[in-house]
């Protein structure tokens, strides 16, 4: 089977993926879109995308997919703790730097030690954590660091200069495994800490209660929400859709037919699936 994920090798996605996926062709891509469109045009069977961190929230671009391609379904989450490092070129010091590079995630991660002890280093987004690092190693000149995990200073050969730089000591990611075959991802060797649907809901216009109306459905099932977000359609200002997590099998007949309920009220239901949550190592 191939497996795209967010790359390059050493990318917080690769740990979570090789975890998930060990004995796969993994393929790493330069973007979330990428990831995306693999799975779409079928170049691969499945691909590994971050969905959410505990200090930074939803990876909107994630969520803007999910929506964007209906095709598109989820088969597991797998969180994963995150430790993040300050990092160089070996031949550099720290005093040489002005920039620091990283995904936007790990840059609001660590935003309270950078701003305490590198305040007046410039930071600049990067596709992803490894892709910084690996930029950093091929650019000795440029005044530059970045933010990453281990496995990205061993790979690409960089020399620690902080470690654990993340702001709150319980950092967490959510991946998701996408692919479009609508089935469960099982794995028996990976601890199972949870099973929920996720679903992405629109409705048709602007009412009094019209979300009020949605959240009823769930809550006379006694259905619990682990996670509502709302997210802008890009139509204009105030239209959104939700992104929904109800935790617990799907199977039974209240929770079958609350779908049927939603669609009475006219709301528009793109079940991305019933999956299991798994929990990685580090
Ligand atoms: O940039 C990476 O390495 C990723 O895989 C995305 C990411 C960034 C920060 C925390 C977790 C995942």
């Amino acid at each position: 089977m191939k497996i795209a994920f967010l790359g390059p090798h050493a990318s917080f996605t690769q740990l979570a993926t090789t975890q998930l996926f060990p004995n796969e062709e993994l393929l790493p891509q330069a973007n979330i879109l990428d990831c995306f469109n693999a799975v779409e045009n079928g170049d691969v069977d499945k691909a590994v995308v971050p969905l959410e961190n505990s200090i930074e929230g939803t990876v909107s671009m994630t969520l803007d997919y999910l929506y964007k391609t209906p095709a598109i379904k989820i088969e597991a989450e797998a969180v994963m703790p995150i430790a993040h490092h300050l990092m160089i070129h070996p031949e550099n010091t720290i005093e040489d730097i002005e920039i620091i590079y990283s995904h936007p995630q790990a840059l609001a991660q660590s935003f309270h030690f950078l701003d305490t002890h590198y305040k007046h280093y410039k930071r600049k987004d990067f596709s992803s954590t490894a892709a910084a690092a690996k930029y950093v190693s091929e650019n000795k000149d440029m005044k530059i660091a970045a933010v990453a995990n281990q496995f990205a200073a061993n790979l690409y050969g960089l020399q620690i200069i902080n470690r654990n730089i993340q702001d709150f000591e319980q950092n967490h990611t959510r991946f998701i495994v996408i692919s479009k075959q609508n089935t469960q991802y099982q794995n028996s060797s990976l601890q199972i800490i949870g099973e929920k649907s996720g679903l992405l809901i629109t409705l048709p216009e602007d009412h009094p209660g019209g979300l009020h109306q949605v959240l009823s459905v769930f809550a006379w099932r006694k259905m619990n929400l682990s996670k509502i977000e709302s997210r802008t359609l890009k139509t204009g200002l105030g239209n959104y859709f939700f992104f929904m997590n109800v935790n617990g099998k799907w199977e039974d007949v209240l929770h079958g037919n609350a779908l049927q309920e939603l669609e009475s009220i006219n709301a528009n239901v793109d079940f991305l699936g019933n999956y299991k949550e798994f929990l990685l190592e580090s």
